[in-house]
């Protein structure tokens, strides 16, 4: 079994001719390993470029700049997570890579904002690049159509009317992170990964990798396969929200990354991670919960999903 690959150029649109035979690859990868690629995304190659220079240029500032900016000093994870600083296979050592977080600008008077709402609130940007903030907004905005357009798809997947998810998505909780991994160190043991074993929180996490490899998918028999590089493409992963969503139905699978084929080459990659909307219902929707049936995973609202899973990596 591998990770297949879904091109979306006729199925773009809402009706488009080739949203059905889309809806039907993605369901058979969800029901799989949750992982495919998507190409014909229509998201411009010059915009990833500049995104992947970008990722580069906040990964050279200077110890005292990545400090003065931690995550640890924002209260909703914005700004720069250190080599080490974060666990995400508990039995693992912590990861081998270190990155720069960023989310969606939302003016100070939204609602959620207000309410002070885990993701909602303030960025922040090293002075040094004074174009991030610019280039980070025009990303996000591309890579959460993009997200929108795949739960369209997702929703006729599992036959509900197109637009059956549209509702949960007014002012979604999205998160993009620039990640940045060192080479595999000589002296790496079984226990040593750049990012360690997990599955993915949120909706659906749109990946852009470099020609490094080096993710590894969890197949459901167990084996690990590479999600190896696909020129023009991203890797696109159900994270937990989506077994939650369906009743199980749909997979979130484990992944990994070790830096172990670039030749000593640090590996860059971008990850979006899409979430909808803070206060939306997470249960099984119309057709993956029999009458009277229990759902497996307890109903919560996204927020709520999300901030169980923030607690249990970094603390
Ligand atoms: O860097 C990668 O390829 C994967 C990153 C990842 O899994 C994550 O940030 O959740
Ligand atoms: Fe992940």
């Amino acid at each position: 079994m591998s990770i297949p690959v879904i091109d979306l150029s006729d199925a773009r649109t809402p009706g488009s001719a080739g949203a059905t035979t889309a809806a039907g690859q993605l369901r058979d990868a969800a029901l799989a390993s949750g992982f495919f690629y998507v190409t014909g995304h229509g998201i411009p190659a010059e915009m990833v470029q500049g995104q992947f220079d970008l990722a580069r240029a906040l990964m050279d500032l200077p110890d005292q700049v990545k400090d003065a900016l931690s995550i640890r000093r924002s209260p909703i994870m914005r700004g720069f997570e250190r080599l080490g600083e974060q666990t995400l296979d508990a039995t693992a050592r912590p990861d081998l890579k270190e990155s720069f977080y960023c989310g969606m600008h939302y003016a100070p008077d939204h609602p959620y904002v207000l309410a002070g709402y885990q993701t909602y609130g303030p960025n922040q940007w090293p002075v040094e690049l004074p174009d991030a903030p610019e280039r980070c907004e025009a990303y996000i905005h591309a890579m959460l159509g993009l997200c929108r357009r795949l739960m369209q798809l997702m929703a006729l997947s599992l036959r509900l009317p197109e637009d059956f998810f549209d509702a949960s998505s007014h002012s979604p909780m999205v998160t993009l992170r620039m990640i940045r991994y060192p080479a595999h160190p000589d002296d790496a043991d079984e226990r040593t990964f750049g990012a360690g074993a997990h599955t993915d929180w949120g909706a659906l996490t749109v990946l852009a990798q470099d020609d490094c490899g080096g993710l590894e998918v969890q197949m459901p028999d167990g084996r690990w396969v590479e999600a190896a590089p696909l020129p023009g493409s991203f890797v696109v992963n159900l994270g937990d929200m989506i077994p939650r969503w369906t009743n199980g139905l749909y997979r979130s699978n484990p992944h990994r990354v070790r830096n172990l084929h670039s030749a000593g080459r640090a590996r860059y990659s971008i990850p979006f991670f899409y979430e909808p909307d803070y206060l939306a219902r997470i249960e099984p929707v119309p057709g993956t919960l029999a009458p009277g049936e229990t759902p497996l995973l307890k109903p919560c609202t996204a927020g709520e999903h999300l901030r169980e899973m923030y607690l249990r990596t970094y603390g």
